[in-house]
Formats: C-alpha cells, sequence, structure tokens
C-alpha cells in the first residue's frame, strides 16, 4: 500500500492528489496520476456508487478515437491502482484557499493539487416540474424507461444529440419534437445532413432501430443495491449506445411516430386541469392544425409552443443541454466561469484558483483554441481532458513545463445516428468562420452524406454521414491546412481515389 496519505491537522486527511468525480474525466485523470506516481495516494471523491472506466480504447486515426465505456464499482478500480483510493461520498465544500475538501461523510481532506470532474446536469426547460424529464445518468435514463413503457405520446423538445437518439429509438409511441431551428440535429449537422437523415424517420416507418455494433456501454460487476445513487443529482453521465439493453417502448403497436414542430419553443407547459380551465375560460383558444381540439383523450399534461400548437402529451423530455455542475459545493471560492457556467481553464487545465484544475463537462476551455477545435461536452473530450489534466498537474508538481495535448488540434468526433456513422472534423458547420467560407457537398440517398468546408482553399471541416472511409484523408487535410484550390470539385469526385491523391 503506497504511503502518501496521512492525517492532518484537525483529524483531516492529506494527500498530494485529488479528484472530485467518477465519471470519465475523473477516473481518467486519477489513473494517469497512479500511474504518474506510484507511490503516492490519490484520493478519488465520487458522489456515484459506481466508477466508470474506459476500456477497449482505439486510436482510429490521429485525432479519431473509440472506446467502450463501463460501469464499475470503484473496488475494480481500486484493484487496478492500488495507490488510487475511492472516496464514495459527495464533496459538501470546497475551501480553495485552505486546500481542503470537506464531504458529505464528513471527513476532511487536504489536498496539494486538485482537479474538479464534476460534469454537468441536464438544463431543463422548467425545473421541479414532475411531468418534464431530463436524461442524465443510469437512474434518469432508468425512469424515463419506466414512464414511456405507460406512454402513448411523448414531446421531446431540443434538437442536440439527445434529441436525435430519443426520436430514432423510441418505438411504439408517438413523439411530437419541438426544435428551435428549420432542421433537425442543429448542434451536430446544417439542414443539408438534416434532409438526409430525415427519411429514417418518416411517418410509421416500420425499420426498427437497428442494434449497434459499435461502441459500448456496459454494467461490469454491479450489485443490485449500486443501482441507485447516493443523491439523484450525482450520476455520472451517460453516453455513447446508453439506450442499448433499455427497451425504450411505449404502449402502441406501431414503430416510428414523430412528427416534427420547427421554429417553436415551449411557451407554457399546464396540468390537465389547468388546460381544462383554460379552455373553458378562454374565448381565444388557439387552434392549429393539430392542436388539441382534434384529440378525443384528455392527457396528463399540454405543451403550448410558440407557434401556437398546443399538445396533449404523457410526459416531455427536456433534451435541452447541460449546466456545469458548481454548485452548491464550490460556492465561496471565486472561480472564473464562462458564459456557459463552467469552470474556465487556461491551456494547462488551470482554473483561476491556485492547485485547483477541472476537466470535462464542468470546465470551459478559456486557452485561444487551435483554428479546427472547439469544446463540446463530450465523452471523448472528458477523456482526453482528464488525461492531459493529470499530465499537466504532475508537470506543475514536479516544476516541469509542458505542451498542449495534440488531441486539442482538431475536434474530432464519431458517432452514430439514425443508425449512420457519423463522423465530424473541425469547424464542421463553420462555426466562427462568418461568410467567408464555400461548401462542398456529395451525396447519395440513403447511403452517404459528404459535406467540406473550406475557407481561402484550405479545408476547415467536414461531416461524413456513412461509410464514406474518408475520415483519415479530410483529417490530414484539415491538419496540414494545404491548400487545395487547385483540385476544386475533385475533392469530392467520387471516381478519384482521394487517398491516392494525396499520398
Ligand atoms: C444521454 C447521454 C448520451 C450521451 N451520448 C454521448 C455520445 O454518444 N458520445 C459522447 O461523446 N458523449 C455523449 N454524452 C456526453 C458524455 O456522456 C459526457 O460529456 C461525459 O460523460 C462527461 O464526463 P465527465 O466525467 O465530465 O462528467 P460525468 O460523467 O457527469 O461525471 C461527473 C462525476 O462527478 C460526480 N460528482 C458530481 N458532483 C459531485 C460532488 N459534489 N462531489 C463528488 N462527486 C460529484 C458524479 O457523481 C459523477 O461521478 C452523452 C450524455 C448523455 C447524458
Ligand atoms: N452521439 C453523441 O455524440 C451524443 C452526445 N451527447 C452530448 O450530451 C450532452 C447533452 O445532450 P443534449 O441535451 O442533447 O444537449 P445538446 O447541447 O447536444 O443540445 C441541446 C439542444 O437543445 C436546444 N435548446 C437549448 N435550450 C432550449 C430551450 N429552452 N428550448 C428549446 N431548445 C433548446 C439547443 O439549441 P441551441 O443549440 O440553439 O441552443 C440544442 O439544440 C451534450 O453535450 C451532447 O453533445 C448526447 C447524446 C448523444
Amino acid at each position: 500500500m503506497p504511503g502518501g496519505a496521512m492525517a492532518g491537522p484537525g483529524g483531516a486527511v492529506r494527500g498530494r492528489f485529488a479528484v472530485v468525480g467518477g465519471g470519465i474525466a475523473g477516473v481518467t485523470c486519477a489513473e494517469k496520476l497512479a500511474a504518474e506516481f506510484p507511490s503516492e495516494d490519490i484520493f478519488l471523491v465520487t458522489a456515484s456508487p459506481v466508477i466508470k472506466a474506459v476500456t477497449n480504447f482505439k486510436q482510429v486515426s490521429k485525432t479519431l478515437e473509440e472506446f467502450d465505456v463501463e460501469e464499475q464499482p470503484s473496488s475494480l478500480l481500486e484493484k487496478r491502482y492500488p495507490n488510487i483510493r475511492v472516496i464514495q461520498s459527495g464533496v459538501k465544500q470546497l475551501k480553495s484557499d485552505e486546500h481542503k475538501i470537506y464531504t458529505e461523510d464528513g471527513k476532511e481532506y487536504i489536498y496539494e493539487k486538485l482537479c474538479l470532474c464534476a460534469g454537468a446536469k441536464p438544463k431543463l426547460i422548467v425545473e421541479g416540474n414532475p411531468y418534464v424529464l431530463g436524461i442524465r445518468d443510469t437512474d434518469s435514463a432508468q425512469a424515463f424507461q419506466k414512464n414511456l413503457a405507460q406512454a402513448e405520446r411523448i414531446v421531446v423538445v431540443g434538437n442536440g444529440g439527445i434529441a436525435l437518439e430519443l426520436v430514432y429509438e423510441v418505438q411504439g409511441c408517438e413523439v411530437i419534437w419541438a426544435i428551435k431551428d428549420k432542421a433537425i440535429g442543429n448542434t451536430f449537422f446544417d439542414a443539408g445532413a438534416a434532409e438526409f437523415l430525415l427519411p429514417k424517420l418518416t411517418a410509421e416507418s416500420q425499420e426498427s432501430p437497428i442494434e449497434c455494433k459499435r461502441t459500448k456501454y456496459t454494467t461490469s460487476g454491479r450489485k443490485k443495491k449500486d443501482i441507485t445513487p447516493a443523491s439523484d443529482k450525482l450520476g455520472s453521465a451517460l453516453g455513447p449506445d446508453w439506450h442499448e439493453g433499455l427497451h425504450l417502448k411505449g404502449t402502441k403497436e406501431f414503430s416510428h411516430k414523430v412528427h416534427i414542430e420547427i421554429l417553436c419553443e415551449v411557451k407554457k407547459i399546464l396540468l390537465q386541469q389547468e388546460f381544462i380551465q383554460l379552455q373553458q375560460t378562454s374565448l381565444t383558444f388557439p387552434k392549429g392544425e393539430k392542436n388539441v381540439e382534434a384529440d378525443e383523450v384528455l392527457w396528463p399534461v399540454y405543451v403550448e409552443l410558440t407557434n401556437g400548437k398546443i399538445y396533449g402529451c404523457n410526459f416531455i423530455v427536456s433534451a435541452t443541454g447541460v449546466v456545469p455542475n458548481v454548485e452548491p459545493f464550490l460556492d465561496g471560492n471565486n472561480f472564473a466561469v464562462g458564459e456557459d457556467g463552467g469552470l474556465k481553464v487556461d491551456k494547462h487545465m488551470h482554473t483561476s484558483l491556485p492547485d485547483v484544475f477541472a476537466a470535462g463537462d464542468i470546465c470551459t476551455a478559456a486557452w485561444e483554441p487551435s483554428p479546427v477545435w472547439h469544446q463540446m461536452r463530450l465523452w471523448t473530450q472528458a477523456r482526453q481532458m482528464g488525461w492531459y489534466a493529470a499530465k499537466c498537474m504532475a508537470a506543475e508538481a514536479l516544476g516541469e513545463s509542458i505542451d498542449m495535448d495534440f488531441s486539442f488540434e482538431l475536434f474530432a468526433h464519431i458517432t452514430k445516428f439514425f443508425n449512420y456513422k457519423v463522423v465530424v472534423l473541425g469547424k464542421y458547420n463553420a462555426q466562427g468562420l462568418g461568410s467567408e467560407h464555400e461548401l462542398m457537398l456529395r451525396c447519395t440517398k440513403g447511403h452517404e452524406y459528404v459535406k467540406v468546408v473550406m475557407q481561402n482553399g484550405r479545408m476547415m471541416g467536414a461531416v461524413l454521414i456513412g461509410e464514406t472511409d474518408l475520415e483519415e484523408t479530410f483529417e490530414n487535410l484539415i491538419l496540414n491546412q494545404m491548400d487545395l484550390s487547385a483540385y476544386g470539385e475533385d475533392l469530392l469526385n467520387p471516381d478519384i481515389d482521394i487517398e491516392d491523391y494525396f499520398d
């Protein structure tokens, strides 16, 4: 047993390194620290009874990576790294000026260097309404599944990753999908890609979601009693294929039935009784193509959209993004926070306070990024940041210098939507490029969609849907910023083997 930890003043336990959070960022950070300092105890303080471990890591290309994520009991992590001590208790308070953390179970820990990896929580359209569900961790996903099993119609609000996955995965239940934008999937796609994907959702499609054969999300050695986290708000985030193994089926026999309401937001949520009163008192009750008047049943809850339509449903899923988990345990510390509420970190994952680092969903990258990288709260970035934060902590502790990790050179994400492989690279939606850019497209209906974003003859980003086999070549072209003007449209000519072109 390594001998780093010892009792400090007032019964506090002293250790050189502490990490808060048992999600991908925190566990990766603790593992890397444990490997770098085998004779030190590394404290991993986490509110969740299980931790998330990266397994089967595969570097697909220079920056694209795939891995499986396993929910494991913390004892497995301690077995792999005997110098990691998992403390299963929420952090109640951080006193950064004293280098101390206080946990819910009444203990105190003194650290030399700390990394905060407490993740994020769903940003719901309304808090405290029992008919509005968010999906973040295993418990909230199970609550969703349970409610869905009794449901005939749900309203999904939001147009990002979770909404995209849900509308495709849910079967036997009508879905009203309310989006702010003109086209689906605004966080990942433009209107062209959305058009390509849409046929997969067309009314009452008979196609069942196909089992995903990619990244796996599994639980290992987890006992039944482990399933409920200590606090209902503090489980770690789900990730790729979280829906696998969950039976996402409503009460009806059809497969998909998705109705999309574009360019609208939720104006009001009405309980059944409030809705009945509104109907009785209002002379100007809004009429729409599919408002409640067409329904014969009374629903438990009603959603009034800003386009005037009202939909009754069993419940509402708010898939409207996340907010970093900084309250209440960080209150009283003077952290600089970003516009999105995350702890600002510099290029060494350092927050604005001495000896406190942060990684994963809780942080906001506040360094000057590479022109083709941006932060997105994703599993891959949580892993990369956790790993790099540990390297930075080690370098600082040893008085060494460190260069920015290569993974922050290029934004690269590989995932699956509507059972298509999706790769997004660089400024795939021309984010921040203004009007000075061009798009090139290649699309074969039902097969592939390829879009590249060009600026001054250089490739700045790409969206690849389907088995395009172009990711490595395009990754290289974005990274090396070669002038491609001479190639023109040949870049996407399917008759030219582009890989040979640039070898
Ligand atoms: C439904 C869903 C699907 C997703 N799908 C994908 C996907 O396909 N691909 C992808 O790349 N990303 C996906 N993501 C995003 C990805 O899961 C997250 O970006 C990533 O897991 C964040 O990891 P993290 O370690 O920063 O935070 P988390 O996983 O949220 O971990 C935070 C940890 O901190 C602990 N904690 C919180 N507060 C305290 C406290 N006060 N004291 C002690 N411990 C505390 C929690 O218990 C938890 O262990 C998905 C997210 C969701 C919700
Ligand atoms: N396969 C993958 O890679 C997946 C990744 N994830 C990740 O998990 C996290 C959580 O996912 P998710 O919740 O979908 O978050 P996202 O950030 O992906 O998407 C949130 C969506 O909700 C919209 N929105 C925000 N506020 C409102 C509002 N008040 N009313 C209506 N719409 C609103 C946003 O629009 P706008 O952008 O205009 O604000 C955006 O379309 C994200 O970090 C996501 O990247 C999740 C699932 C799958």
